[in-house]
């Protein structure tokens, strides 16, 4: 008889609302209502170091629905094609099939593709119109519509939500150095189970590691998904891993990254998380990563390093970190051995 190990626990990521009924503009940045949700953002950051963020009317349902059908087109496509549209510039590539880490799988039985396009929506579309035209050599316009509108509304949420963190801190005036010179490397990902069909399905069958443990690089990371679940997320060195719930249609989940745990002197937290699938549907998800541009030097502003909270990190150029945490893995301590003091 087979037995199958424990599910794991369920962790259900606070939920902070940025959208009032209908009106996204019914939350003014720098009003007490602002600064009230801005710290509860800031506190899900940093006890569990991720937040669902409610926002219908900033990334719609049905948006989301536009990608995940564009996605499916995309990965549909011959694996050569694909591969065309790789680009062997470094991590910091405007077209990307796989980055180093996620080549490396835990099993065989669960394979990730992923596509990066480094700010997609910024200047006139440069860089998503030469992503296209590589997968596509004639053409894809509504793919092209599809890819810009969600980058852009992705990436505007997520430098909203990167402006709660900062003004909760009470540092706004650092948002413009911080928030407006960040980068955003939409991400498209595709987890297959079982892509060769070649095991009978199996109702005790463990889930497959598809991307294995890390912590992401970036300041934050926003992401919605279909609807098979995976992500898991383990906030405490020694602690379970826990099967994040998703956020719903009408929300993303947002994970801190090691460049905001530096910029914040460690208050906020990055979690180690990984993506486990099981059963046969693919997984998609797409997300923005936010993060320092590459020549970027973060570090923390004086305000928040104090006699009760002394620095903690070096300042380092985001390239340089990047470079390391590519070659020396992506294990929760990458900042500390980099950076720490
Ligand atoms: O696919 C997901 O939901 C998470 C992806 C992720 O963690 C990453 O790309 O860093
Ligand atoms: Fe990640």
């Amino acid at each position: 008889m087979v037995t199958s190990l424990p599910p794991p626990a369920l962790m259900i990521p606070p939920r902070v609302d940025l959208d009032d009924g209908d009106d996204p503009s019914t939350l003014v940045r720098g009003t007490p209502e602002w600064l009230r949700r801005a710290g509860l953002v800031r506190g899900a950051l940093e006890a569990h170091g991720c937040v669902a963020v409610g926002c219908r009317r900033r990334v719609q349902p049905e948006q989301r629905e536009r990608m995940l059908v564009a996605m499916a087109e995309l990965f549909a496509l011959p694996a050569e094609t694909k591969r065309r549209t790789g680009d062997a510039d470094g991590p910091y590539k405007a077209f990307g099939v796989l980055l180093p880490y996620m080549e490396r799988r835990d099993s065989a039985a669960c394979q990730l593709e992923a596509f990066a396009v480094l700010n997609a929506c910024s200047g006139d579309g440069v860089e998503a119109r030469a992503f296209v035209a590589r997968a596509w050599p004639d053409g894809n316009d509504r793919f092209l519509e599809t890819l810009t509108s969600t980058a852009g509304e992705m990436t505007r949420l997520a430098r909203v939500i990167l402006a709660m963190v900062i003004d909760s801190y009470g540092v706004a005036h650092r948002s413009d150095e911080i928030v407006g010179t960040a980068d955003a490397n939409f991400r498209m990902l595709r987890y297959c189970k079982d892509s060769l069909g070649t095991s009978p399905p199996d109702e005790h069958e463990q889930p497959a590691v598809g991307l294995a443990a890390h912590v992401d690089g970036s300041y934050l990371t926003v992401l919605f998904q279909n609807n098979v679940d995976g992500f898991e997320l383990r906030t405490r060195k020694g602690s379970e891993w826990a099967r994040v719930r998703p956020a719903g249609s009408d929300s993303v989940l947002v994970v801190a990254g090691q460049a905001l745990v530096a910029w914040s002197n460690g208050r906020v937290l990055a979690p180690l998380h990984r993506v486990a699938v099981g059963g046969r549907e693919d997984r998609l998800s797409c997300g923005v990563f936010l993060q320092p541009s590459k020549n970027h030097v973060v570090d923390v502003p004086p305000e928040l390093v104090t006699a009760d909270a002394p620095r903690r990190f070096r300042p380092f150029a985001y390239e340089d970190y990047l470079r390391f945490k590519h070659a020396a893995g992506n294990g929760e301590d990458v900042l500390s051995r980099f950076a720490g003091m």
